[in-house]
């Protein structure tokens, strides 16, 4: 039985654009070529809901429609095709706690993990205090794990990899996945995340 979609209650035609505001800003910044990347938030805990852009889509071009909602396997509980990454992005807020999940397909991400495929270190950074640090000082890393067309493949990886002071991580030779409180937060991550991609690939 498919959910209701709209009305009182559901809030997925709210979420649909806000994810498609976010997704054009990402686009903007040249992040999400082709019909790559994927956006979610978290619209209901219990049971976990996420409305998850929808597939094979330009993400520059969305509108609050082109959204889907999932459950927490990842699967469609309303009508259209849900992201081919919905799984991971349902797995990634089971883990972490998340209320949005950004993905994004830079280069500085995949061109920095060639180079550091077991992990990234940012180290003495202003920046570092965009993802909740709280001083420049010090170092973290952002885990580096292999891709895969299996989520719940990437999703182990994913377990496995993460570090809870790093609120990403990149698939290698695929891009980024960045979460937050809210898509708000997310999108502040994300930034400063590929913020610091940037000026790894800048100093070499
Ligand atoms: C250039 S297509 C890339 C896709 O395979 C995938 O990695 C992606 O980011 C977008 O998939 P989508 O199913 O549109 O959410
Ligand atoms: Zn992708």
């Amino acid at each position: 039985m498919t959910e209701r979609t709209t009305g009182p209650g559901t809030g997925l035609a709210e979420a649909g654009a806000v994810l498609a505001r976010e997704a054009a800003r990402f686009a903007s910044f040249g992040w999400m070529r082709g019909t790559s990347g994927n956006l979610s938030v978290v619209t209901n805990r219990d049971p976990l809901r996420l409305a998850v852009t929808a597939s094979g889509l330009d993400k520059g071009e969305l509108t609050a429609t082109d959204v889907v909602l999932v459950d927490a396997a990842g699967q469609a509980v309303s009508g259209g095709r849900p992201s081919a990454e919905a799984a991971l992005h349902a797995r990634v807020v089971r883990l972490t706690g998340a209320g949005a999940v950004v993905h994004v397909h830079t280069i500085a991400s995949v061109a920095v993990a060639e180079r550091c495929p077991e992990g990234i270190v940012f180290r003495d950074l202003e920046m570092l205090k965009g993802i909740g640090r709280p001083t420049h000082a010090g170092e973290v890393v952002l885990p580096v794990i292999g891709n895969s067309q299996d989520m719940a493949v990437l999703g182990d990886r994913l377990e496995a990899a993460r570090d809870p002071d790093m609120p990403a991580v990149v698939v290698a030779g695929h891009g980024l996945y960045v979460w937050g409180a809210d898509p708000r937060q997310a999108r502040h991550h994300t930034e400063v995340v590929e913020w610091m991609l940037q000026l790894h690939l800048a100093r070499r």
